[in-house]
């Protein structure tokens, strides 16, 4: 038998990893755009899943921006069946204004992603973002001045969505394509340096022709090494935030504040309407929050701000810091502003999140 090309043996060997626990008989999509990267995942996940028992399909998202590409989405998901895929889908999004261009089509095609495994019951979506993506995203990190869950990277798994080639060079990914005869899309976004991680390849490749070939690989090490760590430090600050509930551990979480809340008598635990200036999630006891140490607190008082529904995206350490402060520097300050009309104070030794009243555009989540 002829040896295979080594891109495509490590192609399949990373996709029989990333898939070998998933049960016999379950879908997984592969969410392709036509680039290099999930073509030739979606071409090994053609190859390998019927190997481990599995069923594989695919979906193309057509987020409606470039010219064309509709046509390139429903030519994937014709590609997809021949060499049968199935189902093999072609999505049409419609990408809205909110968070830029590019934020809104991230957006709308997760949300096009989801309603896919959805509608097919898959028990995975594969991406196909490779070692190197993993390199650009800890270097972007670090130029932003991110924690440790910025320099973490993406994760392999992540809910239903799985990164098989996480660890698997890009060039494996476009080798592979050249030995299948695959002929992938050219993103021009990815040469377009308006776009700062387009930006960052040629100084990646550049930093890799002075520092060496084990950058990329190194980089995206470290960001397996410091995920590890996140991931037990978050844990702690769950169990952690538990214990700082007013009322104790056992008490249930709130969400959204009562009106006897509201009214500033009881921190109200059942569920009612969100009103201004009633308490979005319970309230924590500062002094047993002050008690923990400083990875750990923060850790835990993020969480409790996403619970009281402040987003994510838009928490910054700016943020997390006053907050913080309310705890460990408490010199009766005023209250801390977060993104979304929320605010956090802080009155008998307790936090409450709190709507600011008559704050436009909160999120009542
Ligand atoms: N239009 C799309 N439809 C379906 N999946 C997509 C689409 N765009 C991106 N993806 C998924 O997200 C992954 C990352 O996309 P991104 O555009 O950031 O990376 P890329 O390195 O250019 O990947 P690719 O070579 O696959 O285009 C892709 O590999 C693919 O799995």
């Amino acid at each position: 038998m002829a040896k295979l090309p080594p891109p495509v043996a490590r192609l399949r060997a990373a996709v029989r990893d990333g898939l070998a626990d998933l049960p016999r008989g379950s879908l997984v999509l592969v969410a392709c755009s036509g680039g290099p990267d999930s073509l030739a995942l979606a071409d090994t996940a053609a190859f390998c899943a019927p190997r481990l028992g599995l069923r594989a399909g695919l979906v193309s998202v057509d987020h409606g921006l470039q010219e064309g590409s509709a046509e390139r989405a429903a030519g994937v998901a014709a590609w997809a069946r021949e060499i049968g895929l199935d189902p093999a889908e072609a999505v049409t999004v419609v990408v809205g204004a909110a968070g830029g261009p590019e934020g809104a089509a991230r957006e709308a095609r997760y949300a096009a992603l989801d309603a896919a495994a959805e509608r097919h019951r898959a028990a995975a979506v594969l991406l196909g973002h490779t070692r190197d993506d993993q390199a650009e995203t800890v270097l972007l990190a670090l130029v932003r001045g991110a924690g440790p869950r910025g320099v973490a990277g993406m994760r392999a798994v992540r809910g239903r969505y799985r990164r098989p080639l996480l660890g698997v060079a890009r060039t494996d990914t476009h080798g592979a394509c050249a030995e299948r005869g695959l002929a992938p899309w050219a993103d021009p976004h990815n040469e377009d340096p308006r776009y700062l991680r387009s930006a960052l390849r040629p100084a990646l490749d550049s930093l890799v022709a002075v520092l060496g070939e084990d950058l990329v690989a190194n980089l995206a090490r470290t960001a397996a090494l410091v995920g590890e760590d996140t991931d037990y430090l978050d844990g702690l600050a769950l169990a952690a935030l538990e214990e700082c509930r007013d009322g104790g551990p056992a008490a249930a979480r709130q969400r959204p504040g009562t009106g006897e809340a509201a009214a500033g008598r009881d921190p109200g635990r059942g569920p009612g309407d969100v009103r201004d200036g009633a308490p979005r999630n319970g309230r924590l006891d500062a002094k047993r929050l002050a008690a923990l140490p400083g990875p750990v607190r923060t850790r835990a008082l993020r969480a409790w701000l996403l619970e009281s529904g402040v987003n994510g995206a838009e928490l910054n350490h700016r943020h997390l810091a006053a907050v913080d402060a309310l705890v460990a520097a408490w010199k009766g300050q005023g209250p801390a502003f977060m993104p979304g009309g929320i605010e956090v104070r802080r009155a008998d030794g307790r936090l409450a999140a709190v709507v600011a009243p008559g704050a436009a555009g909160a999120s009542h989540a």
